[in-house]
């Protein structure tokens, strides 16, 4: 039953003008004009790959494959046109063929395969039907012309071309009917009453469904899910297609195969062999009739085959309204999207290489539809079943070697294939090898499986070894850009498309280069090493390297070195020892602290080896209770003071500008942790940005106190430069905000007072002030004796008030006299880092400006926990017992009732204290909660009711009316 249809459409399709369509009454089956084993073997999926055969398959072809030698007939091979196509790729009047490499040896072969696959089309009493009784439409002429019998008769044949490869055509005589000849009708131009005889041709019910977008789906995806079923029907034996059950035998007067009939293939032997296109004109009409769903050809049925069909009917279980629906999205979008990537254009610059794979419907003997698909490739074409995306069987892991095997059969597959990836393999050089090619082509094209475990293995040995060995090699490839799909995935994203992704391995040489350049350039400066170090590594990003580090981090710090490389799970290539353990160093340089070690850990590490808080480069994560920036002029100590104090290596010489970056380091002091961070010195000028001077101060401005650390043997004017540095950037050093109280309106104009004498400023200089700013209407009120700078940074309002502390260094080089004045200043401490002298007042001092406050907890009825102390301080959140319990939990405020307090704060022990109780450093607090209404009483006491335990909670009933 040679229904639909090319489902893509020919426009000149109307099925009312079927009944007297002449097409070529040479009506082939699959199984003829391609090779047996490669119609039963060779399965094209919906994205037009190659589907493997499974067992089953194989078995059924077993006996033609032990029979090698004898005539297979097979479609011609590449560089043939078909259908009357002229040989640029563009529809001719005449079907002329070049009769060079596409001609069969003997024709008559051909014609007589095709009356008789034509009579097994129609019925099978009509199988052995001569050649002579057919009125063959097309002869050969001498010239490799072929006439069309009837005078005038052309072969207008308006080719399907799509993308310069023809696909197929019908040789004619009415132009008219030309699409009707093919075989194809466009569903898109029938009407709901056609689509329904359409629709009970196809299944062989009716059925009530007025959608025709339904109809159409459902009619085209039956035909699509009967492909399998030529494989069932027909079993090859002896170069002959046997019906199963062996009662009726298909054979054709020279052993050509003949099975099921086709108007399509057909059109294959056409291009592939002169004489494909004659035919009967009689039998052109009956096949007519039976595209329109004529049923007759079920009746000629035998029995058996009536069971074969059963059983394979069982085979083709029809699917739901909605798989198919949900089938045939995927199919379009697979044949649309996936069809389209695969188009190579060829190497030399002719035609491209064009792999076009499209649904052609045939009819089998037994009246079910056959789906097979005209895959071209070049210009050549070879059909294959059209098969659905899942088959029934596991697939067949040597069938690679099968194909070997067969070079007459399979061998024009891979031919096909090897000539599509020609120009790909010669341009992929000989870097890999020629195994390497062979196995990346043809995994490309073919399916994953049909590639063997050996050939992967040795295909990935290859690529590994390839890459160490040829790093420069590599390089030029990588640089390039031409790297291979192999290291490229497609990840499913959370809205159902897909993400490309790249995983590429690491290399050592790779990794080498990494950990140089982060010791070069330093952790954090990703773009910079990526800029010089990774310039020729086109696809290592900065973020690669940021994320390579980090795993090296955690690799080295996760374990002792030695045992590195057993444990190590998803590393392609071994990070040896060495290499780790200059991670680590770096690591605890430059202190940085992997990602995935957890406080505790690192506090243990910090501990005994003096590490330091997160962090890279300038930006440096917050750490600890607090933060101290110890800044200076180059080469006053500054290095020297932090390697001291927290035990982080930061190098120290004794020229200028030694550090270069910020570096972290932790002081455990007072049972609190204190971040120290090492600037780079700056210099006079350093507010507008020389020497890196906005970096630093812009840093320093982030902590808490700030060190500023001086030369005692250098001048005093080096601290009244640092100083007015840090104000030019709204720095200001142990200051308290100016008691002037401002406030902008939008009217009223200006109001001044103050609540004492003003000295430096009078009301008038205020108001010039004010209108220099624009300020128009405001509120102004002194609380002090202010200066007009101390107006100035209440108007700008972005200053920022710290504590400083001048630490003078090197007082080992100056006399006594000069140390005791120098400290005696206010906020300054005299050290030696030489010496260690004075270091531990240094502390204090540092400790005491910061003003932390150490609260521990005290469970109720146990005693306090001395060990971890809840530490606040008025510059981060406040010290009040609501700051306390926020610390904790921010939902533990609501619960609280009342704290007592022991300690300084408290008046007598322990003290019922509010939430606005400020606490001090080392107060101890236990924390009472509210009791919950829920649950009150015990037992048979339990409070059922929910009205509030106190009456004055309750509400208030409304008073009773007289
Ligand atoms: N005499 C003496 N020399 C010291 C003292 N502390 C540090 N130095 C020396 O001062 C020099 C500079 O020390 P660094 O720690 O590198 O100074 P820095 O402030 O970090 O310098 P930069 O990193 O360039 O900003 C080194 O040669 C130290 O040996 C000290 O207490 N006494
Ligand atoms: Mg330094």
């Amino acid at each position: 039953m040679e229904t639909v249809v090319g489902v893509e459409g020919n426009d000149e399709a109307n099925l009312d003008h079927m009944p007297d369509v002449k097409t070529s009454p040479t009506p082939s089956s699959p199984t003829e004009i391609a090779d047996p084993v490669v119609y039963t073997l060779v399965r094209v999926d919906g994205d037009g790959r190659l589907v493997p055969a499974t067992d089953d398959e194989v078995m059924q072809v077993e006996d033609l494959l032990e029979d090698d030698k004898s005539e297979i007939h097979t479609v011609a091979d590449t560089g043939q046109n078909v259908g009357c196509a002229s040989s640029d790729g563009f529809p001719s009047s005449n079907c002329q063929f070049d009769g060079s490499e596409g001609q069969p040896e003997k024709p008559e072969e051909v014609v007589e395969a095709a009356n008789g696959q034509h009579d097994a089309g129609v019925g099978l009493g009509e199988l052995n039907a001569g050649p002579e009784e057919t009125v063959p439409l097309i002869a050969k002429s001498d010239d490799g012309h072929i006439d069309q019998p009837e005078s005038g008769g052309e072969c207008s044949n308006p080719l399907a071309i799509e993308n310069g490869s023809p696909v197929s055509a019908v040789c004619t005589n009415s132009k008219p009917d030309f699409s009707k000849l093919k075989g194809e009708i466009c569903l898109d131009n029938l009407s709901v009453r056609e689509l329904h005889e359409t629709f009970k041709a196809t299944f062989g019910r009716e059925t009530s469904v007025k959608d025709k977008q339904w109809l159409k789906r459902r009619i085209a995806m039956g035909l699509t899910n009967s492909c399998d079923f030529s494989t069932t029907a027909f079993v090859i034996k002896d170069n002959k297609v046997v019906m199963k059950k062996g009662k009726e035998v298909i054979e054709n007067v020279d052993g050509a195969l003949v099975g099921v009939s086709t108007v399509d293939a057909v059109n294959e032997n056409c291009g592939g062999s002169l004489f494909g296109c004659n035919g009967q004109v009689e039998n052109l009409q009956k096949y007519s009739g039976e595209r329109l769903g004529n049923s007759s050809l079920e009746h000629d049925i035998s029995g058996e085959d009536q069971q074969t069909d059963q059983r394979a009917a069982k085979r083709l279980r029809k699917p739901t309204r909605r798989y198919i629906e949900e089938l045939s999205e995927v199919e379009s979008k697979e044949y649309g999207g996936k069809l389209i990537s695969s188009v190579q254009s060829s190497e030399d610059g002719q035609l491209p290489l064009i792999y076009h794979a499209r649904p052609i419907r045939h009819t089998q003997s037994n009246g079910r539809p056959v789906v097979t698909r005209q895959d071209s490739l070049g210009g050549s074409g070879v059909q294959v079943p059209y098969v659905c995306r899942v088959r029934r069987s596991r697939p067949r892991e040597n069938f690679m070697s099968l194909m070997k095997l067969q070079p007459s059969s399979m061998g024009m597959a891979t031919k096909l294939v090897k000539k599509a990836l020609g120009a790909r393999g010669a341009r992929q050089g000989n870097q890999i090898g020629n195994k390497v090619f062979k196995a990346r082509s043809v995994s490309a094209w073919i399916q994953k499986p049909l590639v063997t475990e050996s050939e992967k293995e040795e295909h990935y040995q290859l690529r590994k070894a390839s890459e160490l060995e040829n790093d420069a090699e590599l390089k030029h490839v990588d640089s390039s850009g031409d790297y291979s799909d192999d290291y490229v995935v497609s990840v499913p994203t959370e809205k159902g498309g897909m993400r490309r992704k790249h995983h590429r391995p690491w290399t050592l040489s790779e990794v080498v280069k990494l950990v140089e350049g982060v010791a070069r350039y330093g952790a954090g400066r990703w773009s910079e090493i990526k800029r010089l170090a990774f310039a020729s590594y086109s696809y290592r990003t900065s973020v690669d390297l940021k994320d390579k580090w980090r795993n090296l981090l955690r690799a080295s710090f996760a374990q002792s070195p030695a045992d590195k490389g057993s444990s190590r799970k998803h590393a392609s290539v071994p990070i040896p020892a060495a290499i780790l353990l200059r991670v680590r160093e770096l690591a605890e340089i430059q202190a940085q602290v992997p990602p995935n070690i957890s406080s505790s850990k690192f506090a243990a590490y910090s501990s005994t080896n003096g590490s330091s808080g997160a962090g890279e480069g300038f930006e440096v994560t917050k750490y600890g209770h607090g933060r101290v920036a110890l800044i200076g002029f180059p080469s006053v100590g500054k290095s020297t003071l932090l390697t001291l104090l927290t035990g982080t290596h930061s190098e120290a010489a004794s020229y200028e500008f030694t550090t270069l970056t910020c570096i972290p380091g932790i002081i455990h002091y007072n049972g609190t942790k204190i971040q120290l961070l090492d600037l780079p010195g700056i210099i006079e000028g350093a507010s507008e940005g020389k020497g890196r001077g906005r970096q630093v101060i812009a840093v320093s401005k982030s902590s808490d106190i700030v060190l500023m650390v001086l030369d005692a043997s250098k001048s005093e004017g080096h601290r009244q430069i640092l100083t007015k540095e840090l104000e030019a950037v709204g720095l200001r050093l142990n200051k308290r905000p100016p008691q002037i109280y401002f406030k902008r309106k939008k009217t009223g104009g200006i109001s001044f007072n103050s609540t004492g004498p003003l000295t430096h400023v009078d009301e008038k200089l205020c108001y010039q002030i004010l209108h220099e700013y624009k300020i128009h209407n405001a509120e102004l009120l002194f609380r002090e004796d202010a200066t007009v700078d101390d107006l100035i940074d209440v108007i700008e309002g972005n200053r920022k008030y710290m504590k400083c502390i001048y630490v003078y260094n090197k007082i080992d080089v100056i006399g006594i006299d000069d140390v005791d004045k120098l400290a005696r200043q206010p906020n300054s401490v005299v050290i030696s880092c030489n010496l260690k002298l004075n270091l531990d007042r240094l502390l204090a001092k540092m400790w005491e400006a910061m003003g932390l406050v150490r609260v521990y907890t005290k469970p109720q009825g146990q005693q306090p926990d001395f060990s971890d102390p809840v530490v606040l301080s008025a510059d981060r959140g406040g010290c009040s017992v609501e700051d306390f319990c926020n610390h904790i939990h921010r939902s533990l405020v609501k619960e609280v009732k009342y704290v007592l307090v022991w300690g300084m704060s408290a008046r007598h022990y322990p003290q019922h204290c509010g939430l606005s109780h400020v606490l001090q450093d080392e107060d101890v607090v236990q924390i009472v909660k509210k009791k919950e209404k829920e649950g009150e009483g015990k037992g048979r006491f339990k409070s059922h009711s929910n009205d509030p335990a106190r009456i004055s909670d309750r509400v208030k009933k409304a008073p009773l009316k007289n």
